[in-house]
């Protein structure tokens, strides 16, 4: 990509129709859809009235921004703004984010991953044999709530270690969930209407901070009483310098339990939701998958020793994320004047970088409406910023390892048990919201495997 402004000529990029705003009020996933393929992978504006954000969509434009001129492009504006009342920001504006950075990255790397491996089995057996428990013949269970109590319960220990009960870290999620549907989007879609203009639902948003504060805060405080020794981010944060040698204030600390609980449970829980669609409507893909987990787990309590083998089961996973975009949106402000591909990018703007919209652009994808997790077989090449599920560049998902840890034990623990079967008849079709979720419940009868 040259950003040579002198060997080239620079041209301003294309507008497309305000048409598509009524659109995005009535379904704004879908018209989000026309949107990307009227830009079809150019460096466009959206056309939003007051509103005019710049769509990158290509793969090599996402590398620039993400990566070569990373710095250009900050983590703020539409989407962090009224993100940041809840988690703090993710993003260089606040001083302690190195910190906070850094024990993200220390915490969920692979060997710090692997050293919870088994913990995690056990809890992820103990929350299946709990669903288990409860299931009864002709009586479906809704799938988002169930992949929720067994993600909170997942990540609770990573979070706060044993400072939380099942009770609290519900309560917690019920909170945030609240947030993210109050005045959340409005804000993240409007980001240029001050706070000081009130919007329906901020109340409610400000009650959920209120809440998620005298949850957390008395955690914090009590870690900082009693010893902060473990491998869990109130422990981690806390214990935690920056290069000049100072630690972070409770407020922070606070502020990455609350990120680190919305960054890995909203995604997760979405993509083992959509998942149950996917193989529903693909039986042949449905017995590889199957095959695959009883073939490698059989009769065996699934654990740490059979995710290698899980070969096609990794494979199907990405191939539902690449389909099922969960992080729809990871937007950025344009800090200084800049060029991409002879397009002129303007400070302060928004630029809006989809996951969704570049899985679906078809140079990139062929055929990207077909279901296949053979795009992912070993040996398939793309650009590194093609498949952009969990982003690209210094800023991409730091849980990555964990999910390809945590998504499949939860799926071959749960199949070597049941062959849930989807009740809903009508397709199953993703909503936004800070990440997409099923429109409508995705109801599941679990039968159980005779073995
Ligand atoms: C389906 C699962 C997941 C998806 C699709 C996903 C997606 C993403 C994406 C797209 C980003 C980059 C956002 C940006 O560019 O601004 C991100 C960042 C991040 N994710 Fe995930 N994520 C998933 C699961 C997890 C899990 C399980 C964890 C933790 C256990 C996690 C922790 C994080 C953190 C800490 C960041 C911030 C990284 C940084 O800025 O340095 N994520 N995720």
């Amino acid at each position: 990509m040259s950003l040579d402004a002198g060997t080239r000529s620079v041209r301003e990029a294309k507008t497309l129709s305000i048409s598509h705003l009524p659109g995005l009020l009535r379904n704004p996933l879908r018209a989000f859809e026309a949107i990307g393929r009227e830009a079809d992978g150019e460096i466009a504006r959206v056309n939003l009235g007051p509103f005019r954000p710049y769509l990158i969509t290509h793969p090599e434009h996402l590398q620039h921004v993400l990566r070569d001129n990373v710095v250009n492009y900050r983590r703020e504006g539409m989407m962090w703004k009224p993100l940041s009342r809840l988690t703090g920001e993710g993003s260089d504006a606040d001083p302690s984010w190195p910190v906070k950075r850094k024990v993200f990255q220390t915490l969920l790397s692979g060997p710090s991953t692997m050293a919870i491996a088994d913990e995690m089995t056990a809890t992820i057996a103990e929350a299946i044999d709990d669903l288990a428990a409860r299931v009864r013949p002709g009586r479906p269970v809704d799938a988002f709530a169930e992949m929720t109590r067994v993600v909170y319960r997942t990540i609770i220990r990573v979070l706060v270690g044993d400072r939380i009960s099942l009770s609290g870290i519900d309560e917690l999620g019920r909170v945030l969930v609240t947030a993210t549907t109050s005045s959340f989007r409005s804000r993240m879609l409007m980001p240029f209407v001050p706070l000081s203009i009130p919007l329906p639902g901020d109340r409610a948003f400000n009650r959920c901070v209120e809440a998620v504060d005298d949850l957390i805060f008395p955690i914090v405080a009590k870690a900082r009483r009693e010893g902060a020794e473990g491998r869990d981010v109130v422990s981690m944060m806390i214990r935690a310098r920056d290069d000049a040698g100072r630690g972070v204030d409770d407020q922070a600390v606070r502020d990455g339990v609350v990120g680190l609980f919305v960054a890995s449970t909203d995604t997760t829980v979405s993509a083992l939701s959509f998942l149950w669609a996917a193989l529903d409507s693909h039986p042949e893909i449905r017995a590889r998958l199957y095959d695959e987990i009883d073939s490698v787990v059989g009769t065996d309590a699934p654990g740490f020793d059979h995710l290698p083998k899980l070969v096609y089961t990794k494979k199907f996973l990405h191939e539902v994320l690449r389909m099922y975009s969960v992080a729809w949106i990871t937007p950025r402000t344009v800090a200084a004047d800049d060029v991409i591909d002879g397009i002129r990018v303007r400070a302060g703007s928004t630029v809006i970088i989809s996951p969704f919209l570049t899985h679906r652009l078809p140079d990139v994808w062929p055929e990207p409406g077909v279901f296949d997790p053979e795009r992912f077989a070993p040996g398939e090449t793309r650009h590194r910023f093609a498949y952009m599920a969990f982003g690209g560049g210094p800023n991409q998902c730091a849980g990555r390892v964990f999910f390809f840890l945590e998504a499949p034990l939860i799926l071959a623990t749960l199949l070597s048990r049941f062959r849930p079967v989807l009740q809903n008849t009508s397709p199953v079709e993703p909503r936004v919201d800070i990440t997409l979720k099923p429109r409508e419940p995705v109801l599941l009868h679990l039968r159980r495997v005779e073995r």
